[in-house]
Parts: C-alpha cells; sequence; structure tokens
C-alpha cells in the first residue's frame, strides 16, 4: 500500500510573514491522517515555516538545491544546509530549472544522489512538452528522463524517491491531463523502475501527477491506479485549498 503523498511547491511565491500566516491557518484547519503533506517553499521562508510547523504533520521541502556539500558556487545552497533547518524534502528537477536554469539529466542526477546520501527525500519531475507530446514522443522522454535521474541507485533506494510526472504543458495552463492518460505515462515510468530496480522497488515508489491539479480534479487523479498524489503549484498557496487537496486525495 503506498501512502498518498501530496506535496505544495509555492514557486517563487510567499514572503516570511506570508509563509507564516499559512503555517497557522493549516494547523488551525483539519487535515485527514493517512496523507503524506509537504509543502516546498522558497529558501528565505524555509528556517521560519519549519519552526512553525513544528509538532504538526505537514513537511517542509526546499525546490532545488546544489549536489556538492559546499564550495566557490556563489548563490547556491547544499544538502546540509537544508537538513540544518529541518528540511526534508527537495524538488529535484523541476521543468522550469530545466527550462530557465540549465538544469540538465546529469545535474539532475547529482542532486538525486546528493539528497538520498544527506537523508533529503528527492521529488524528482520528469514530464514532456506540447512538441514532444504531439510527436508522440512522451514515453520516450519520460523514459529517458527516470533512467538519468534514478541512475546509480541501489536497489531500495528508489523506494525512497517521489517521482512527479509533470507535462509541461499542464503547468499552470489550467489544462490538466486527464487522469487516464496521466496514469498511463506514470505506469511506463513504474514499468522503467521495474526494468531497472526490480518489481519491488517499482511497486513501492510513489509517482505524482503534477500540472493544474485543483481542489476539484483530485479525485480523479487519486481514483487512478497508479497516481500516489499530486505535486501542486497554484492551488497549493492557498491554505484552504491545500487542506482540500490532502483531504480530496483519499479515496473513500
Ligand atoms: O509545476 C507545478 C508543480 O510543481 C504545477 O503547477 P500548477 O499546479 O500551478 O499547474
Amino acid at each position: 500500500m503506498r501512502t498518498p503523498i501530496i506535496a505544495g511547491n509555492w514557486k517563487m511565491f510567499k514572503t516570511i510573514a506570508e509563509a507564516k500566516q499559512f503555517a497557522q491557518e493549516v494547523k488551525a484547519g483539519s487535515a485527514k491522517a493517512g496523507v503524506q503533506k509537504v509543502v516546498c517553499a522558497p529558501f528565505t521562508a524555509l528556517p521560519a515555516l519549519t519552526e512553525a510547523l513544528q509538532g504538526s504533520d505537514l513537511a517542509v521541502g526546499a525546490q532545488n538545491m546544489h549536489f556538492e556539500e559546499q564550495g566557490a558556487f556563489t548563490g547556491e545552497i547544499s544538502p546540509s544546509m537544508l537538513k540544518e533547518i529541518g528540511v526534508q524534502y527537495v524538488i529535484i528537477g523541476h521543468s522550469e530549472r530545466r527550462q530557465y536554469f540549465n538544469e540538465t539529466d546529469e545535474t539532475v542526477n547529482k542532486k538525486v544522489l546528493a539528497a538520498l546520501k544527506h537523508g533529503l527525500v528527492p521529488i524528482i519531475c520528469v514530464g514532456e512538452s506540447l512538441e514532444q507530446r504531439e510527436a508522440g514522443e512522451t514515453s520516450r522522454v519520460v523514459r529517458t528522463q527516470t533512467e538519468a535521474a534514478l541512475a546509480g541507485l541501489e536497489a531500495g533506494q528508489v523506494a525512497d524517491v517521489i517521482i512527479a510526472y509533470e507535462p509541461i504543458w499542464a503547468i499552470g495552463t489550467g489544462k490538466s491531463s486527464s487522469a487516464q492518460e496521466a496514469n498511463e505515462t506514470i505506469s511506463v515510468i513504474r514499468q522503467v523502475v521495474a526494468e531497472a530496480y526490480g518489481q519491488e522497488d517499482a511497486a513501492n515508489v510513489r509517482i505524482q501527477y503534477g500540472g493544474s491539479v485543483k481542489p476539484e480534479n483530485i479525485g480523479s487523479y487519486m481514483s487512478q491506479s497508479d497516481i500516489d498524489g499530486a505535486l501542486v503549484g497554484g492551488a497549493s498557496l492557498d491554505a484552504a485549498s491545500y487542506l482540500q487537496l490532502v483531504n480530496g486525495s483519499l479515496q473513500e
């Protein structure tokens, strides 16, 4: 049984004050147990957020990190710096980082290995562009990205990562992939894991869908056989909406 996981990705939104306000509202609200809950905040808000959420079951994630331990890398943040402030998750290889900040399959892989080495759970993003989708390349693209991201992991370690399938054309556009199509592509990703690491890891690894997920459509994704949660941008910014996503992710 794979525990559902709902992760918010705030992207470049929320000041420290706004993050604290969100934490208060979520803590005051009611969220069902049995769902893993994560919010991935901008670096500046992380210390305040981990402090504000102490004792709650909402974990904090970062949206990126460097793969090196330390060094002359101006503007970067290391895995141990994240650990030091109580961060537990880190998004790796989001399409916005691949598109605007030169993230490659190679750096994604280095970051995944570094995250695991430091006890951070990587949320690895894969997904095709509209052009690739229209050319019938979706399976090939997610296969290549998944194989590259997981290269060098040991069997057993794969069960510790989260994979997020985010078709680029569905991000922030209001155009979500149909639940069935998302499930088919996520099955391909699970198959890639099975081929590389065996059936057990494939059965255990959690794979999320991301791209215009809202409280209104979360149920349709969660009813699919291979979708284990969601990575949510816009609809995760509001505490009430985030709680609805969490509560809507459990199948009755
Ligand atoms: O990129 C996303 C999450 O990482 C998806 O963003 P939206 O939910 O705003 O479409």
